[in-house]
């Protein structure tokens, strides 16, 4: 028999990119087995699954960050030995993280430039500006090189990342949830250039996504992985939004979001900002609150586009940055953020990016269940102070909540560093919504998590407002906030801007305020 040799590799243009028979094993706990996906050369293919499935495990393997455990990437056909992410980068692959990577003091062309791993130790500004002007000439993304990094807005700066790998001559793209930080209309026009550079040959993409909106409309084929293995998959199209879902999920029916019942308590303001305003740390951006009341059974929902003050809103009813004028007033008392405060007054706040800013990711599952009841005595977090850690009952009280709020993990004293993103954010809901609750404070709780971790995290906060609680929402998916609101608030340049009955919301008219146009 003749064998024909796979055509000598080219230097230019998409490259083909090919798993056979990945498998990745963490110690006992096998989190890719046997996973074989093809991307051909200008190919845009989606990877889909739940939280957990081993999709980042599957791309960090053709990164090159983890060694599988057996099987092999092949580039072109080729095998290709990937050492590590340099080598990644010189075999012609690429990554596009959920969050950003550039520095942000730095402008786009400085960003540009150290990035590359043989950026010379003194540079010669004219001859990289002209080099720089020829590349973007080439490029689909129009984009101001000079402005610092930290000024860019979100859509902007996914741009400048995404040219940065090409400017690496990446050739194969892999995209990490790449539109988490994006409007709609920036991800459109993110995925569409990106989608015509594929069609054009000049890339190839695969890309991790929860929506199936984008996959249906940008993807060519998608691959479907549930706990570690292939499930399905096939050609866009060819299979409807259901039978992905089906795929994703298995046998399991996913919950619809459970109803409001009952009405908002006019009387009953739980929450009060009053002329707040505050200066986030690096003096830039500037807020000012003069008036929100949330109340008891309401979920306020605060819309806005990323960067609008609504991390900087957050960070003073967290108690993270110091108002410099006006009140928070919780429960007719004012209100600081401290742990006593949010413990007398029941308040609970479950901050963006959980594994960060709400974990310590080192310690193990368990021990973060713990931290609200730690130094308590038995389980009651209102109960008296001890000396003691009571490890067994801990031990305890984890697996119960691993158990009830399904939180995926190999054993209850894992790092919860080791769980995927939306376990994480799974585990801080359970610590944060067992006990009653009079003033729940989220933050984009359902950022990076698939459509049934959505729906079971939308339900436990609409029950927390049944059952009384005043929740205030900040969220960047319009989507939720119009699922969850029984009033919506627009947050533009750091003041609320409009206000409206979520019943006769216009996302049109919210969407103009989010714009800036009020
Ligand atoms: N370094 C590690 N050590 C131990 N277990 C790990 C490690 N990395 C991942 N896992 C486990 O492997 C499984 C797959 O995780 P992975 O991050 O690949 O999921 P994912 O599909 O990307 O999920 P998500 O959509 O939430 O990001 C998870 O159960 C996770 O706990």
């Amino acid at each position: 028999m003749v064998t024909i040799p796979p055509p000598a590799p080219r230097s230019e243009g998409a490259i083909g990119v090919e798993t056979v028979g990945m498998t990745k094993r963490f110690g006992g706990f096998t989190a890719l087995d046997d996973v074989s996906i093809l991307v051909p050369p200008g190919g845009f293919h989606a990877l889909l699954g739940e939280n957990g499935a081993g999709k980042s495990t599957l791309v960090k393997c053709v990164m090159g960050f983890y060694a599988p455990t057996s099987g092999s990437v092949l580039i072109d056909g080729r095998e290709a030995e990937i050492d590590g992410p340099k080598g990644a980068q010189g075999a012609g692959l690429g990554m596009v993280y959920q969050h950003f990577t550039l520095v942000p003091s730095l402008t786009g062309a400085e960003n540009l430039v150290i990035a590359r791993a043989d950026a010379p130790a003194i540079l010669d500004w004219k001859s990289e500006r002209a080099k720089l002007a020829a590349f973007m000439e080439r490029m689909p993304f129009r984009l101001d090189l000079d402005r610092p990094v930290a000024e860019l807005a979100a859509g902007e700066k996914q741009k400048l990342e995404i040219v940065k790998q090409l400017a690496l001559k990446a050739r194969f793209l892999i995209l990490d949830e790449p539109t988490s930080v994006l409007t709609p209309d920036e991800a459109e026009e993110v995925l569409g250039l990106l989608r015509g550079l594929c069609d054009a040959g000049a890339l190839s993409v695969l890309m991790i996504s929860h929506k199936f909106r984008e996959v249906e409309a940008f993807a060519r084929s998608f691959s479907v992985l549930r706990r570690g293995r292939l499930v399905g998959g096939g050609t866009v199209g060819a299979v409807s939004r259901d039978d992905m879902a089906a795929m994703m999920v298995g046998e399991r029916s996913v919950r619809t979001l459970a109803a409001r019942i009952g009405e908002p308590e006019a009387a009953h303001d739980v929450l009060r900002v009053e002329g707040v305003t505050a200066t986030d740390v690096s003096g830039l951006r500037r807020i000012d609150i003069a008036d929100l009341r949330v109340r008891r059974r309401e979920i306020v929902g605060i819309a806005g586009v990323s960067g609008n003050g609504q991390k900087e809103l957050a960070d003073v009813l967290g108690g993270q940055i110091r108002a410099t004028g006006g009140r928070v007033v919780v429960q007719g008392e004012p209100y600081r953020g401290s742990r006593a405060e949010s413990r007398r007054h029941r308040v609970r706040f479950i901050p963006e990016e959980p594994l960060r800013n709400a974990c310590a990711p080192r310690m193990s599952v368990s021990e973060n269940l713990a931290f609200r009841a730690f130094d308590r005595r038995g389980e009651d977090i209102q109960a008296r102070p001890t000396f003691w850690l009571d490890r067994r009952g801990m031990g305890r009280r984890a697996k119960d909540l691993i158990a009830r709020f399904k939180v995926k993990t190999a054993s209850s004293e894992a790092p919860i560093a080791t769980l995927s993103g939306g376990n994480v954010q799974r585990a801080v809901l359970a610590r944060e919504l067992t006990d009653p609750v009079d003033l729940l404070i989220v933050v984009n709780p359902c950022f990076g998590l698939d459509f049934s971790a959505i729906a079971e995290i939308r339900n436990r906060i609409v029950a927390a407002r049944n059952a009384g609680a005043a929740v205030l929402l900040i969220s960047e998916d319009l989507d939720e906030i119009l699922e969850l609101s029984d009033r919506i608030v627009v947050m533009s340049e750091g003041r609320l801007v409009y206000e409206t009955p979520a019943v006769t919301a216009d996302s049109g008219t919210i969407g103009r305020h989010m714009a800036g146009h009020h």
